[in-house]
Parts: structure tokens; sequence; C-alpha cells
């Protein structure tokens, strides 16, 4: 039996028997004439499918929705019902989950293109259930500010639910990614006066200029004799890891040393792999929920892993902290949530191994892009290190002031996020009925806005594949197209908490690199994947040569 054929048999024989803990029932035939067989199974399932989630009191995830090809009419002022929503159909429970399994279709890895592709089909506005995720994609920034203005002071986005379980399965708090309501926001307060604020993530300049500038030794380094690094999103995971080390725990990890820390080297090669299954799991039919399948098995292990070592790195630090140590300096943004009456012990460990998690992953692949892009156009390049040689002095420590006299640096960032968005989409789970579009998107709706495709939209974005980091520069710049361009981080309440953190020490990296390096490449393009974030579909061969070929950091 095909794989697409096994999983229909799972889906629509199988899966409804077990859900609903009635009969099996034989229905193949009818499946493939698109009848909605199972709509009283699905009915008499309610709130007790475990395809279903509730979030802060809102029913999220499967609906069955036959999908219609409707679409809209800008001359009528009505307001359409949400069945009206234009997207493609799909069959009930697994909804168009197969189209992602087709040879040459779609693909989970690829959701990014998949969106762009709907939206060019659909509209603005389309609607489809992929598995389990019933979603709303917009691709039109003015609708998607509606969404912004309705989000409400606890914002809900969707939880992810491979983690949510795996820490519901071990008893792990949510932590702040995925908590939600009142837990959501008593642990975001205590911890976004130390990260939101510039004047608290500018007292890390300094420790974050040191390990930038021991990364550009540390490349120079093990440069192979083709000029190349080996293993490149490793060692700038390395980086990435010493990077938050310095602001969590105001120390180094050591991940930068000659012989670097097994421990740093093992939640790296954990995270890593355990970013990569999310996203599979996300977005298929939760099946592990009810048998162990290998690839749940694969996520549990390195998930296991990521926390064990995670939990080293914080409670070493906060027994030191409690036992006063003082070879063991204490971290002012650990000692500080530690006492916040507020949060529990289990609040501050999990929301700290929830920063060195989404800080890493990020951050370095942001990082990839930047670098690539920036060896595929050297004239952007060059005005770069013109900028930058203008401003520091080499090993000068950049700080938020500097950063100011620094706006192509700003722009290249900005104009790798189009490119190249590490996260493609940004969403949030409605509160509220709410007009989108000219349809009526009920409350409890998950609604993404498609990064990916108005990015690469050529009326937003003229020439759209080009990097022109000039976009983005005063003068130069639709307002806004800057508002849009910050959704990379999400929006609201509940943006990127790491988001000044990620900047600063990027743009700082990004200088000291262009200041030592001439970056170049010469092999196959690169395309972009999924690891949950957008990553380079294979080893980056970027070429590092020093103007003299002599290095002088
Ligand atoms: C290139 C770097 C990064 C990008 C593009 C990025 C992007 C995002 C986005 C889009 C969200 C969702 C926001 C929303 O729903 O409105 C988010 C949430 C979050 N990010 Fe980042 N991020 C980056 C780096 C970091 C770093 C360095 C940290 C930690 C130091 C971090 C920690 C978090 C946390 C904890 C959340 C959840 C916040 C909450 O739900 O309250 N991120 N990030």
């Amino acid at each position: 039996m095909s794989k697409i054929k096994a999983a229909q048999r799972i889906a629509t024989k199988v899966m409804p028997s077990i859900l609903s803990g009635q009969r099996t029932l034989s229905t193949s035939a009818k499946a493939q004439q698109g009848v909605h067989f199972l709509e009283m199974d699905v009915q008499a399932m309610g709130k007790h499918c475990p395809l279903r989630a509730t979030v802060d009191g809102l029913t999220i995830g499967f609906e069955h929705n036959p999908g219609t090809n409707i679409q809209p009419d800008s001359h009528d002022t009505e307001i359409k019902p949400f069945d009206h929503v234009p997207g493609p159909k799909g069959f009930p429970i697994v909804g168009t989950l197969f189209d992602y399994f087709k040879k040459d279709g779609l693909r989970f890895s690829k959701m990014f293109e998949a969106y762009r592709q709907r939206s060019l089909q659909y509209g603005p506005l389309y609607k489809e259930q992929i598995g389990p995720i019933q979603t709303v994609v917009v691709s039109d920034p003015t609708e998607y500010s509606k969404v912004l203005r309705a989000e409400g002071r606890h914002p809900v986005r969707r939880e992810m639910e491979p983690m949510v379980y795996y820490r519901q399965q071990k008893g792990i708090d949510l932590g702040l990614v995925n908590s939600q309501g009142e837990g959501w926001h008593r642990q975001r307060t205590a911890v976004s006066k130390h990260m939101l604020k510039l004047k608290a993530v500018n007292q890390f300049s300094q420790p974050m200029n040191t390990v930038a500038q021991d990364f550009v030794a540390h490349l120079n380094e093990i440069t192979d004799s083709n000029n190349e690094v080996p293993g490149l999103e490793t060692e700038i995971f390395k980086w990435a890891m010493e990077s938050i080390g310095t602001f969590l725990f105001e120390e180094r990890i050591g991940c930068l040393a000659k012989n670097p820390s097994g421990l740093a080297q093992n939640f790296i090669y954990h995270l890593q792999s355990y970013f990569r299954l999310m996203q599979p799991l996300m977005y298929n039919l939760p099946i592990y929920k009810i048998f162990r399948t290998q690839r749940w098995a694969q996520y549990e292990h390195h998930a296991d892993q990521v926390m064990r070592i995670g939990r080293i790195f914080v409670d070493k630090k906060v027994q030191a902290l409690q036992e006063g140590d003082p070879s063991n300096p204490p971290s002012a943004f650990l000692s500080e949530l530690l006492a916040n009456e507020n949060l529990s012990a289990a609040d501050v460990t999990g929301t700290a191994v929830d920063l060195l998690m989404a800080a890493v992953e990020t951050t370095s692949n942001a990082l990839l892009w930047c670098l690539y892009c920036l060896a595929k156009n050297p004239e952007v390049q060059e005005r770069l290190r013109r900028e930058v040689n203008d401003v520091l002095v080499p090993e000068g420590t950049i700080t938020s002031e500097t950063l100011a006299d620094l706006p192509y640096v700003k722009a290249v960032l900005k104009e790798t996020f189009r490119m190249y968005p590490i996260t493609y989409a940004t969403s949030r789970i409605l509160p509220a009925d709410l007009e989108l579009a000219g349809y009526n998107i009920p409350a409890g709706s998950h609604v993404q806005a498609n990064l990916y495709g108005m990015f690469r939209d050529p009326e937003l974005f003229p020439d759209p594949h080009q990097f022109r980091p000039e976009r983005w520069l005063r003068g130069n710049m639709d307002p806004k197209l800057k508002s849009l361009s910050n959704l990379i981080w999400g929006h609201g309440p509940r943006m990127c908490i790491g988001r000044r953190f990620a900047e600063m020490e990027l743009h700082l990296l990004l200088s000291k690199i262009v200041q030592t390096f001439k970056l170049s490449y010469t092999h196959e393009d690169v395309e972009p994947t999924l690891n949950t974030v957008m990553t380079p579909d294979r080893p980056l061969r970027i070429t590092f040569t020093t103007e003299s070929g002599q290095f002088s950091c």
C-alpha cells in the first residue's frame, strides 16, 4: 500500500473510530467521491475529539469544513459568512493533508511556498484545513492590521502542539512560548522589563561584543584550505548559544573555546534535531497522542536531552546564586526572576530554558541567511563595509548609540528577513468575531499573516527576488511597509521578547564580520526549507577571505 493510501486509510477508516470510540467505518469509496460521510461522527466527537484544542476558552483546531472557491466580491458591502471564505476543498478530518504528500505536490518543509501559491490562487484571504489545523491566511497588510488592533491584553498564539503535549506528559511548566491567559501574562511581565528595554539590553553590549570578536577569531581559525568553514551552521549555533549565555547567566558557556564544553555541543545537536522533527509533527494528524510513532519517539528523545541540559545550565546558576558562590558571579536576570514572588522556581527554570531554546535556532539561522545574501551580493557587501569602517574602529564596541549611525547595517538585516523570513507567518487566535476582507471570521479562528507571500509580492516590493537593502533606508521606504517588516517579530503585547537582544547581537556580529572578511559564494543556489524556522536546505559553503590574506582581529 502506498504511503498516501495508508494515511488515507488511517484518516478515513481507523482514526474516526479511535477518536470517537465508535465502530470502524467502511467509507473509502465515498471518501474518494468527496462525500461528507463522516459528518455524523464528527459532530458526535464534539469537543471530546483529541484533535481539537482549547486555548483560553476558545476552541481551535479541527472543524468540519467543506471548503469553497467563491471569490470575494469587492462591490458587495455586506459581510459574507465564514463558509464563503475561499479555499481549497479537503476531506473531512484530514482536510487537504494529502496535498502535502503528493509527488511534486506541496510540502510541509515548504509551507511558506504553499501559502504563497494558495494566496495567488484564492486571493488575499483564504481558509484551509490541513490535518488538525484550520487556518485563515491573510496576504494583505491592511487586512492583517485589523487582527493587530483586535488582539486584546492577553493575545493568544496557536500553541506548538508537540511541545505542549510533550511538556504535559512530563509534567513540565509550559513556559512563556506556550502558556496562555493570566499565566502567560505573569511570566511575560516579569521577563519583559529585562529584555524589551533598550537600556537593559545595552548593558550587555560589552560582553556581546566580546563574544562577536571571539567568534570572528574562531571563524578565522577554522577556515579550511578553500577558505570555507566546514559545518558553518553548527559553528554559528555555538556563537548564538554563547551570546545568549552572556545574557542569561552572565558567564561564558565555553562554546568557542579550543575544547568546547561537551554539554554545550550536545545541547546544540539535540536542539537542531528537535526543531527539525517538530515541523512535520505540527502539521500531521497528532497520531502520536494515540500511538508512540517513531518520529515522536525521536522527538521525545531530543526534547528530553534539550530539557535536561538546559536545566543543568540554569540550575547550576540558580544554585550558585542561592549559595552565594563567589567563584560564580550572579546573573542579574535570573536573580530578579527568582526574587519575583509571582514566579515559582519551576516558572523561572521553564522560562530560562525557553529563552535558551528560542534564542539559538532563530538568531543563528538569521545570521546564516544574512551571510548568504551578502556573499551573493558583493556591491551590497562593499557598501556595508564602507559604512561600518567609517563609524567603527576595528575591535570597537557597538552599542545602540553606535547603531544609530549604521542605517545600512539595519537595512541589510531587514532585507534578509524580507527574502528569508525565518518565521514565515505570524498568527493570532481571534478573541472575538472580526471582519476581514469582507468576511466574518468567527472568534477562535486561527488567522495567519502570510509574511513570505507578502514579502515576495511584486506589488508591495518591486523586483522581490533581488536583495536590495536600500528599500529600507529613510526616504526610500513606504511607512506601511516598515510596519510590515516589523511583523517578522510578531506584534503587540505578545511580540518576540528577544527582539532587542537578537537585533543587537546580529547587527553587532554582522558589522564585525564584514570588517574582517570578504564573503563570496560560488556554489549552486541555496533554497529555504523549514525546520520549524526557515533554514538553508544544504550546508552553506561561504568563502571567508581577509583583505590581505592576513587575519588582523
Ligand atoms: C532572528 C531572531 C528572532 C526572530 C525572527 C523571532 C521571532 C519571533 C516571533 C515571530 C515570535 C512570535 C511573536 C508573536 O506571536 O507576536 C517570537 C516569540 C518569542 N521569541 Fe523570538 N525571535 C527571534 C529571536 C529570539 C530570541 C533571541 C529570544 C530569546 C532571547 C526569543 C524569545 C522568544 C520568546 C520567549 C517568544 C514567546 C513570547 C511570548 O509568547 O510572550 N526570540 N519570536
